[in-house]
């Protein structure tokens, strides 16, 4: 019989309004690297947090080396040996490296913090995991990936036998994702048992063993990632066969819509030109950190333009304040959906009627409650956003869901600009197809739609022209029928500027 290192059984939880595991069974093995998959609300983040004891069970049993654990807590998990990696990284963005890694757990020596003790010890374990990082490094200086590594040190640090990593990739470069297999291939080499969560479907032939898929819920199935295939697996999550996974409609190429002219904004935005047409959705792919994000903040109003113009309609239109761009309809879905694209302790009502006020208000500024409530209505159909009901929390929904309600509350007006910042990142296969068709049925009714994006097969498949930047600049712009993924790599790295004479033909 095989042995475990974890058994869940008939694992139930609830919260208001919501069941959110319904006698949910799960195994992981020592040794393995099994991916828990399932659509945006499934409940994977719930059970795994219920494994490291960050919420209670409302019952079933949690086993762990064999041994039942009644009264799990997060020091519990930790003496037993359980790590996790949360979706969103949860450091002290103020103290150093080797602070975090000993945070809760500082080495005291004759009464004072044993600071180049806990150095030493931060950089022996960061140079187990060949990872470069100073341990004296403050960790808010580090980029996003970086930080990701060092959550892995500190995992480590306890001794960690069971990893669990919540969409660990989804900030990452390729190169940064190649990095971290490595480690996990280590860290499962030496016997830990690694939960993986991503909806990255296609890193799971690189890393995984086995998978097991949750559904609204509910126990699906488990098996070897060597007896099943992709589309099983989808089937599996979603419930039923996804034909088209980057469906495209053809429309033909209407007026110009939108230009940004010789666009400067501090370094990362550099001489920007964009032009966008009815008809079509222009993605801007590049490398992480080439300044894709800071141009839609630029463009949006919310960093200062040194120089540039922006054109609507043929008209020059004068863009400082976000409000500027919201008022000529020209608005931005961003990255970082907790940071900047929700209020997560207001209602997921208060979050789409926030922006729209212009709309729901009365002269006298009191807002239709009647409109309102119509409005939540029809962002929460059209995006399919799974939910108690408007008036939970926004930050109490699932990841995925989150990130509907950011793009939902832009769509519930009348925008002639939509421009995405990694609209799909953290968002399960169905739900980008929806997020996709979204895009589609926009490009239909003669909006604008801008898209960045680091899923290079996602550019590729829903783009219909591709703008690639590098180093601030825009190096390269391609039709997408002509475009490659080596093409357009090489522009992503190329720092002189070579447009397709074709593309804006
Ligand atoms: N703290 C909370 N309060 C209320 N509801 C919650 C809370 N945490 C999770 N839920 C609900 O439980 C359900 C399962 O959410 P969970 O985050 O576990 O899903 P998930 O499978 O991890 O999704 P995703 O892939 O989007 O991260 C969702 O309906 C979510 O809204």
């Amino acid at each position: 019989m095989e042995k475990y290192i974890v058994e869940l059984e008939h694992i139930t939880k609830s919260f208001p309004g919501v069941l959110a595991l319904n006698d949910v069974a799960f195994n992981l093995k020592a040794g393995e690297v099994l991916a828990l998959l399932g659509e945006n609300g499934a409940g994977k983040s719930t059970l795994m947090k219920i494994l490291s004891g960050v919420y209670e069970k409302d019952s079933g049993s949690i086993k762990i080396f064999g041994k039942e654990i009644d009264d799990m807590n997060p020091k519990k998990a930790q003496e037993l040996g359980v790590a996790i990696i949360h979706q969103e990284l949860n450091m002290c963005a103020h103290l150093t490296v080797a602070q975090n890694i000993f945070l809760g757990r500082e080495k005291i020596h004759s009464g004072v913090l044993a600071a180049k003790k806990m150095n030493m010890e931060a950089k022996k374990i960061l140079d187990n995991l060949n990872i470069n990082i100073d341990p004296e490094t403050i960790v808010g200086d580090l980029p996003v990936s970086k930080q990701q590594m060092v959550e892995i040190a500190k995992a480590l640090s306890i001794n960690a036998k069971i990893l669990i990593m919540d969409e660990p990739t989804s900030a990452l470069t390729s190169k940064e994702i190649n990095d971290l297999f490595v480690i996990i291939k280590k860290l499962r080499s030496e016997g830990c048992g690694i939960v993986y969560i991503s909806h990255r479907l296609e890193e799971l032939e690189h890393i995984v063993d086995r998978v097991t898929i949750l559904r609204d819920g509910e126990y699906i199935t488990s098996m070897d990632l060597q007896e099943t295939t992709l589309a099983k697996i989808i089937s599996h999550m979603v419930g039923r066969e996804i034909k088209e996974k980057f469906p495209r409609v053809d429309c033909e190429r209407g007026e110009k819509i939108f230009e940004v002219r010789n666009l400067n904004a501090g370094k990362m935005v550099r001489d920007i030109n964009i032009d966008l047409y009815a008809g079509e959705i222009v993605g801007i792919a590049g490398l992480m950190g080439a300044g894709r994000t800071e141009t839609t903040r630029a463009i949006f109003g919310i960093d200062p333009k040194e120089s540039g113009e922006i054109i609507l309609d043929g008209k020059s239109v004068k863009v400082e304040k976000p409000i500027d761009a919201i008022k000529l309809g020209i608005v931005l879905a961003p990255e970082d959906r907790k940071k900047d694209g929700l209020c997560t302790k207001l209602s997921i009502r208060d979050n789409i009627s926030l922006p729209n006020l212009d709309v729901l208000c009365n002269k006298l500024g009191v807002v239709n409650k009647k409109k309102e409530k119509d409005m939540t209505k029809k962002a929460v159909d059209d995006l399919r956003i799974k939910l108690p009901n408007s008036e939970v929390d926004a930050g109490s929904l699932s990841g995925g869901n989150q990130q509907k309600v950011v793009i939902g509350k832009w769509l519930v007006r009348n925008s002639r600009v939509v421009i995405f910042d990694e609209p799909t990142r953290g968002i399960d296969v169905a739900a980008k197809v929806e997020i996709y068709n979204l895009m589609n049925e926009l490009k239909q009714q003669g909006i604008g739609v801008l898209f960045v994006s680091s899923e290079m097969p996602e550019v590729l498949g829903i783009s219909d022209r591709i703008i690639v930047m590098c180093d601030g600049r825009i190096t390269g712009e391609l039709r997408t029928e002509e475009a490659t993924q080596d093409e357009i790599l090489q522009y992503a790295t190329s720092f002189e500027k070579k447009v397709d004479n074709g593309a804006n033909a």
